[in-house]
């Protein structure tokens, strides 16, 4: 038995799941924490709802802050048209060890990046380390806490243009009022509001999207 959850939900993936196909390593990861243990993928229900962003954006460079075991990654990057490609900031080795695999089993290596370290130092790194130049969607499914702060940093570092699209995970559980305060109210952000469900469970959580008009 596998030590730790995050390694569990990787080893029944790989022992249950079709290698190489994206669709179905996201189907049993669902499988896995909606009947096993549970986990805190963005899970099958928000799922939908970031699919429709994702393919309303049709985005060429993805950011992504919060990898965990890869199951977003692995989502938003099936969708992802040839040539694009999805970098995905991950601070916990040992998640970014398990999700590392994930996306390899699932066959979308050549489109995801894992950038192992805190947002705060990796996103004002973006352009000189990584050649990027802007990024068109951005998914924030890290620390709720670091919402904000990761917003403004994107916005200062002008890694976000006209048309970016933010779209944050947990906006009512665990919840981020100053993140939802700081863009319907900053004038810079055209809002969306998703009402969801906490991954897994019939708890009230919500998507929000951020699309942004411009410094
Ligand atoms: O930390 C998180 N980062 C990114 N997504 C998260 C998520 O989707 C859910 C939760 C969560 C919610 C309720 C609960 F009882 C335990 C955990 C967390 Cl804590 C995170
Ligand atoms: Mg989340």
């Amino acid at each position: 038995m596998a030590q730790r959850k995050e390694e569990r939900i990787l080893e029944y993936v790989k022992q249950h799941a079709a290698e190489g196909d994206p669709q179905s390593v996201v189907d049993h990861i669902d499988k896995y924490c909606s009947q096993k243990e549970w986990a805190m993928h963005v899970g099958d229900e928000k799922g939908l709802i970031l699919d429709q962003v994702v393919k309303e954006t049709n985005p060429t460079i993805v950011l992504e802050l919060g990898t965990y075991c890869g199951y977003s990654a692995t989502r938003i990057a099936r969708l992802l048209k040839p040539g694009s490609r999805l970098l995905t900031v991950e601070m916990n080795p040992e998640n970014a060890a398990v999700a590392k695999q994930m996306i390899q089993f699932a066959g979308v290596q050549d489109k995801v990046e894992i950038l192992e370290g805190s947002t705060e130092v990796i996103i004002p790194s973006l352009k000189t380390k990584y050649g990027v130049d802007r990024v068109d969607f951005v998914f924030i499914d890290h620390f709720s806490e670091r919402y904000t702060a990761d917003t403004k940093l994107l916005e200062e570092c002008q890694l976000i243009k006209k048309g970016s699209v933010l779209l944050a995970d947990n906006v009512v559980f665990p919840g981020a009022p100053d993140f939802l305060e700081y863009v319907r109210t900053c004038g810079r952000y055209d809002c969306t509001y998703y009402p969801s469900h906490l991954e897994y469970s019939d708890k009230l959580d919500a998507l929000e999207k951020a699309v942004f008009k411009g410094p």
